[in-house]
């Protein structure tokens, strides 16, 4: 499927994947406020790979948020293919969410009950798409990835390498426009990351997904196509 068709709408033509315009984002509580962001604006192409380092509480993972419309900015907006998430109810945003936008976490969030095979499945079973299409596709994925050898495996069975593999495999098998990433080899030793990490930009860039990767990790980072520091709100 087009992966620029919109949930239950026309196609959207747009130059960028992902695009923040001046977003600004503060918590309240009851008597303080809070600033995390302020005016950031970030354009990314199909294809291109980002990373966004900065400080512990600079607001990465806030910003990963807004991006993948789980949050909503307080001044601004973003778009991803060109539709903006606040002009979306709940419903319309899983939708699009599920259609054009792929996740990865440190933690892979696989189901332990099910194979690598069946993990990656589950972002199609959820569009209803024939099993037998499904099983081809994310038997592809997995095997371009280098993990032919352990489709029928539960991930109790694979290494933490291998786990974050899978987890990228379900992000990408829809064809998604963006794969927003929160530190996904945050939690593997560091040859093992840097494998991984090549193997979700390289797969990234082929499917014309854009991936942008939150990391503490600058010598990965450098390996992005652009850098960006979060420091006081701003995106430097
Ligand atoms: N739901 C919330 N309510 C109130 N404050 C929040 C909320 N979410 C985040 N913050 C605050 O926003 C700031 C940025 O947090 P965020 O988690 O985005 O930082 P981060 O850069 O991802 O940090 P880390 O690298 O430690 O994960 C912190 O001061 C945090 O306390």
């Amino acid at each position: 499927m087009n992966n620029l068709l919109a949930a239950g709408s026309a196609p959207v033509a747009t130059a960028f994947a992902l695009e923040c315009r001046g977003v600004s984002k503060t918590f309240h509580d009851t008597n303080q406020a809070v600033q995390v962001l302020n005016r950031v604006d970030l354009a990314v192409k199909p294809g291109e790979r980002i990373a966004i380092v900065g400080a512990s509480g600079s607001g990465k993972s806030t910003l990963l948020h807004l991006l993948g419309g789980l949050d909503s900015p307080s001044h601004g907006e973003v778009l991803l293919g060109g539709r903006a998430w606040g002009n979306m109810n709940e419903r319309t945003r899983s939708q699009w969410r599920n259609q054009a936008l792929g996740m990865v976490y440190q933690f892979h969030h696989l189901l332990p009950e099910f194979t690598a095979q069946e993990n990656v499945m589950m972002p199609l079973r959820i569009r209803r798409e024939p099993d037998g299409l499904a099983q081809a596709q994310a038997q592809a994925i997995l095997e371009q990835l280098g993990l032919g050898h352990r489709l029928h495996h539960r991930p109790g069975l694979l290494s933490g390498g291998e786990r974050q593999r899978v987890a990228m495999a379900r992000a990408l098998v829809t064809r998604p426009l963006c794969v927003l990433a929160d530190e996904p080899t945050g939690n593997l030793d560091r040859e093992t990351a840097q494998d991984v990490f090549a193997a979700m930009t390289q797969m990234a860039q082929a499917t014309g997904t854009a991936f942008v990767v939150v990391t503490h990790d600058m010598e990965l980072a450098q390996r992005t196509d652009r850098v960006y520091r979060l420091q006081q709100g701003a995106l430097l």
